[in-house]
């Protein structure tokens, strides 16, 4: 164990090209690591607070920094994030940034690895940690909140779930992207990319559903094993309150009607995955859309739980979802996804690792993905701040074996 000498917080690019805050943690023993916050655009109401980069990084020097530096020991990665709560003093990191937290939060936890002369996924999971590989959710076709004039539906998301290592179900979903532009090429739909690297044409789901349908069996036959296919709806993104229905570009949907379609959905295209099918606020009707297709495909909660145990207890109680998204940003640190991830295996929910629309070329998720031996892990098919976490997924493999 070593104690953490230094702290230094900067601001940096993400892949949308905004800033975000990237921190350096240094040790007495000469440890060291480096890790920077990703943003979201769809985000969940209860989300920890991310605050203007420049200004997380002020006050996580104020208050933070001076609690982490020759107090705390790098590795001990419970007393940082303790000492990051105390530091911050509120319930959703409001003073000194979700963004802040959650970059020192990871740069300890490599720092501590580093000191070790161990990688982050040994560091974290221990070496009683199981030899699982998640499998990657690729997302191929998107709108929503991440491309304007594309599908409602946020993301259609590749699932290799016959693949039979990480590197072939990372190159299948790559391939599935492909196949999709091929598709597309050959409908005369050209198309740029969302935020995540994800086609997004100008098309309806329902066209939507038939390329991606169509794009996962020719490249399931080329490859010869199973790929299926999943959606992130963004449910909250599509709801509005006040008439109570779900809006689509051509059609609007009450919520028993919204349950029905996404149960015709996962019935019709044998979906093994959707992330918010229905409002942040709607634990009932999580719970009926559970009740109802909850055997045959895994429903998870984004906004619905954001990563934080007190709404997944809530989730459990009330019968909503089977499964939870894991982003570590929208809870601030470390220590806390673990902690969900615990209550969800626990329970019997599958975890989910998940990236952010924004992102950088952190690899920290592909890691703790690993160490917490999640089922699956949502972090793109494609593109340079997606592949960084594939890549590292593939090393990891790589030296495991
Ligand atoms: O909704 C989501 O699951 C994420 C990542 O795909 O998007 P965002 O980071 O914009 O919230
Ligand atoms: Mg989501």
């Amino acid at each position: 164990m070593t104690l953490i000498t230094d702290i230094r917080l900067r601001r940096i690019l993400d892949s949308r090209g905004n800033p975000t805050v990237e921190a350096d943690v240094v040790t007495e023993s000469g440890g060291f690591g480096r890790a920077a916050a990703p943003s979201g655009a769809s985000t969940g109401e209860y989300e920890a607070v991310e605050r203007p980069p420049s200004e997380a990084i002020a006050a996580a020097r104020e208050r933070a920094v001076p609690r982490l530096v020759g107090e705390v020991y790098a590795g001990n990665q419970r007393d940082v994030d303790a000492a990051l709560h105390v530091a911050d003093g509120t319930d959703d990191f409001s003073e000194i940034g979700a963004n802040s937290a959650v970059a020192i939060s990871m740069a300890a936890a490599k720092a501590g690895a580093d000191v070790l002369g161990a990688p982050l996924f040994q560091h974290l999971g221990g070496t009683f940690r199981g030899d699982n590989f998640p499998i990657p959710l690729g997302n191929v076709v998107g709108g929503g909140e991440h491309a304007a004039d594309a599908t409602d539906i946020q993301e259609f998301l590749a699932a290799p779930v016959g693949a039979p290592s990480v590197e072939d179900a990372v190159f299948a979903n790559a391939a599935v992207h492909e196949a999709v532009a091929d598709l597309l090429e050959e409908r005369d739909l050209p198309c740029g990319k969302g935020d995540e690297g994800a086609w997004a044409p100008s098309i309806d789901d329902g066209e939507a559903f038939e390329i991606v349908d169509e794009a996962v069996s020719r490249v399931r036959d080329e490859v010869g094993f199973e790929i299926a296919f999943g959606l992130d709806v963004a449910g909250a993104e599509l709801y509005d309150a006040e008439s109570g229905t779900y809006e689509y570009s051509d059609a609007s949907r009450d919520t028993a009607e919204q349950i029905e379609y996404i149960a015709d959905l996962v019935r019709e295209y044998d979906l093994v995955y959707v992330e918010d099918p229905l409002d942040e606020d709607d634990y009932d009707a999580f719970a009926d859309l559970t009740d109802e297709v909850g055997d045959q495909t895994l429903i998870c909660g984004d906004d619905l739980f954001v990563t934080n145990t007190d709404r997944l207890v809530e989730g459990i109680d009330r019968g909503a979802a089977n499964s939870i998204l894991i982003k570590p940003n929208q809870i601030g640190t470390l220590t806390d996804a673990f902690d969900a991830i615990e209550l969800a295996t626990k329970n019997g929910y599958d975890s989910v690792v998940s990236h952010r629309s924004g992102e950088t070329e952190d690899a920290t998720i592909a890691h703790l993905a690993v160490a917490t031996d999640a089922p699956y892990i949502k972090t793109g098919a494609v593109g340079g701040e997606r592949t960084a976490k594939l890549n590292e997924l593939i090393r990891i493999a790589d030296d495991a074996t």
